[in-house]
């Protein structure tokens, strides 16, 4: 039997962390099992999220047997988390689950920090850079998600990266970056001529200044491609998402921005990346 690897995901009842969930149960299903078996080829080691959802946050766990169970929440929110994660495993059937729960400010650098091959941070906001770091230091492999971590400590994640044992510490999770960096396997940095990052342009692209003066926020997070969180569709609807995924392009790759140019395809605003 081929060891599983155990993958923790930070901000596991988000967008992000739902969709992994949903990756690693079809991946069990295409191995002929489920994620809770001993031969699942992904084993979830911890989870962890805010206080909004502990809810789903108990149910998760119950589905994965996560061995820790982490929300930013209080003391009491922990308590209600003991209680639906009773009440999850009473009404699923199962006995005898008892994951360790961690709660407060710190709780998601505490599951960044229990043992795991990958740890998936989909986290929203720079509150996911220490969750990163931990990991890396840890020896950990991040997928990064939470592009706030390169925007707020870039140089730091840089450094924690250069020091990790691993031949790839991280993997971006955030699309374009993904296609960029899985790009940029191939052939040789020579033969970059330049790198391009699309944009949606958002629910608003095409809208003339007048016309933005109206806007609603529920126009805003009805994003034309992309079911996200609230924060990044919001950005995504004002371009900041765009001027943060530039800077995380910068950290993430290591290139040296030169020259910037935005221009407008049939479908797509892109920015053209010529890099040194
Ligand atoms: N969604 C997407 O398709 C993409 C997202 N990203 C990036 O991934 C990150 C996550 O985005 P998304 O999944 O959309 O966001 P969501 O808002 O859907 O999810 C955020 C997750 O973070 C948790 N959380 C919030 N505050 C804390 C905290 N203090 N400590 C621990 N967990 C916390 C939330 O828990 P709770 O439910 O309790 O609030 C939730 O699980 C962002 O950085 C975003 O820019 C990048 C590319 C695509
Ligand atoms: C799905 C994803 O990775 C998001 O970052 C998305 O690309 C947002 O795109 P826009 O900001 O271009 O709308």
């Amino acid at each position: 039997m081929r060891t599983p690897s155990r993958v923790t995901l930070l901000g596991s009842t988000g967008s992000i962390g739902t969709q992994a969930i949903q990756v690693i149960e079809h991946l069990a299903r295409l191995a002929g099992t489920t994620v809770d078996a001993e031969d699942a080829p992904l084993k979830v080691a911890a989870l962890s999220a805010g206080s909004r959802s502990l809810e789903l946050l108990a149910q998760q766990a119950v589905l994965v047997r996560a061995e820790l169970v982490a929300t930013s929440g209080t003391a009491q929110d922990a308590q209600r988390l003991r209680e639906y994660l009773d009440a999850a495993a009473r009404s699923t059937g199962i006995s005898g689950y008892s994951p360790r729960i961690v709660w407060g400010e710190r709780a998601s650098v505490e599951a960044a920090a229990h043992p795991a091959d990958v740890v998936l941070n989909g986290i929203t906001g720079s509150i996911g850079l220490e969750p990163t770091l931990t990991a890396l230091k840890a020896g950990y492999r991040v997928a990064l998600a939470n592009k706030e971590s390169l925007i707020a400590g870039g140089p730091l994640v840089r450094a924690a990266v250069d020091a990790s044992p691993l031949e790839t510490p991280m993997v971006p999770v955030d699309s374009e970056h993904s296609a960029l960096a899985q790009a940029l396997t191939s052939g040789t940095d020579a033969e970059i001529d330049r790198l391009i990052l699309t944009a949606s342009g958002g629910p608003f692209r095409g809208y003339t200044r007048e016309m933005l003066h109206d806007v609603t926020p529920r126009q805003a997070l009805a994003h034309p491609t992309w079911d996200m969180g609230l924060v990044v569709t919001t950005n995504s609807a004002t371009m900041v998402n765009k001027a943060l995924e530039v800077l995380e392009a910068h950290h993430l790759l290591g290139l040296i921005l030169t020259a910037l140019m935005l221009r407008y395809t049939r479908s797509r605003l892109c920015i053209q990346w010529f890099s040194s």
